[in-house]
C-alpha cells in the first residue's frame, strides 16, 4: 500500500505574518486526526524557518520549492541541500513546470538537484507534465519519458525510495482546468510503466506519484480515487485552511 500524500506548494505567496497563520491553521485541522496521510507544505525560502516552528509537532512536514546542486561557494542567490537540512526541511520540489517553463531548467539541471538532494536524504518532489500543445499533439506519453529519463538519469533503484514523483500536466496549472480523473490515471499509470521498464516492477509498485494542477476540495476525492494517483500537489487551493484542509481528508479517506 502507498502512504497517500497531501503537498502544498504555496508558490510565491504568503507573507510572513499570513504564512504562519495559514500553518498554524492547518497544524490544528490535522490535530487529532488520524495520521494515515503525510502532509507536506512548501513555502518560500524566506518562511521556512518560522513555518517549520508554526508547524511544530502536529506531524505537517515542511519543503523547500528548489535547491541548488553544489554544497557551498560563489553560487549568489541559490540554497544548498545542506541549508534546507538546517532549517528543518524533509522535502525539495524540483522540476516544477514553472522553473522549466518560466524559469529555463532543463532535466539536466534537474537530475543534478535531485542527485545532491537524494545523497544527503533530503525527500525529492520531482514534477513532470506536458504542455497544452504537446498533449494535443499526442506527445504527452514521449514527453513524461523523456522528462523521467533526463531527472533520474544514474539515480539508483535504491534511492527511488527517497522520491516522489508529481505529475502536473502544465496546461491544468493555475488555469482551473484540471485533467479528468481518467486522463489523471492514464498518466500517473504510463509513469508508473515507465518505472517498471526502467527499474522493476517492485519499484514502479513501489513510488507515490502525485496529481497537480487545478485541485480543489469540489475534485480531490475523485481524482485520489483513482488507482494511480497517490496524492495531490495543490498551488492555489493550498493557501487557505478551507481550502488545503478538505483536501488533506479526501487524502485520508483514500
Ligand atoms: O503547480 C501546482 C502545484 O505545484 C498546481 O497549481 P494549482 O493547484 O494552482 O493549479
Amino acid at each position: 500500500m502507498r502512504r497517500p500524500m497531501i503537498a502544498g506548494n504555496w508558490k510565491m505567496n504568503t507573507d510572513l505574518a499570513s504564512g504562519t497563520e495559514l500553518a498554524k491553521g492547518l497544524a490544528s485541522h490535522v490535530a487529532g486526526k488520524d495520521s494515515s496521510v503525510d502532509v507536506l507544505v512548501c513555502p518560500p525560502f524566506p518562511y521556512l524557518q518560522a513555518i517549520k516552528e508554526a508547524v511544530g509537532d502536529s506531524g505537517i512536514s515542511v519543503g523547500a520549492q528548489n535547491c541548488y546542486f553544489e554544497e557551498s561557494g560563489a553560487f549568489t542567490g541559490e540554497v544548498s541541500v545542506d541549508m534546507l537540512q538546517d532549517i528543518g526541511c524533509d522535502w525539495v520540489i524540483l522540476g516544477h513546470s514553472e522553473r522549466r517553463h518560466v524559469l529555463g531548467e532543463c532535466d539536466g539541471t534537474i537530475n543534478k538537484k535531485t542527485k545532491a538532494a537524494i545523497a544527503k536524504n533530503l525527500g525529492v518532489v520531482l514534477c513532470v507534465g506536458e504542455l497544452l500543445e504537446e498533449r494535443e499533439s499526442d506527445k504527452t506519453g514521449e514527453v513524461l519519458d523523456t522528462q523521467m529519463k533526463g531527472g533520474l538519469a544514474d539515480v539508483s533503484e535504491a534511492d527511488l525510495s527517497k522520491i516522489i514523483i508529481a505529475y502536473e500536466p502544465v496546461w491544468a496549472i493555475g488555469t482551473g482546468k484540471t485533467a479528468s480523473p481518467e486522463q489523471a490515471d492514464q498518466a500517473h499509470a504510463h509513469l508508473r510503466n515507465w518505472l517498471s521498464s526502467n527499474y522493476s516492477q517492485a519499484a514502479a509498485e513501489a513510488m507515490r506519484i502525485l496529481y497537480g494542477g487545478s485541485v480543489k476540495p469540489s475534485n480531490a476525492e475523485e481524482l485520489l480515487g483513482q488507482p494511480n494517483v497517490d496524492g495531490a500537489l495543490v498551488g492555489g487551493a493550498s493557501l487557505t485552511v478551507d481550502n488545503f484542509g478538505p483536501i488533506i481528508d479526501a487524502g485520508r479517506s483514500k
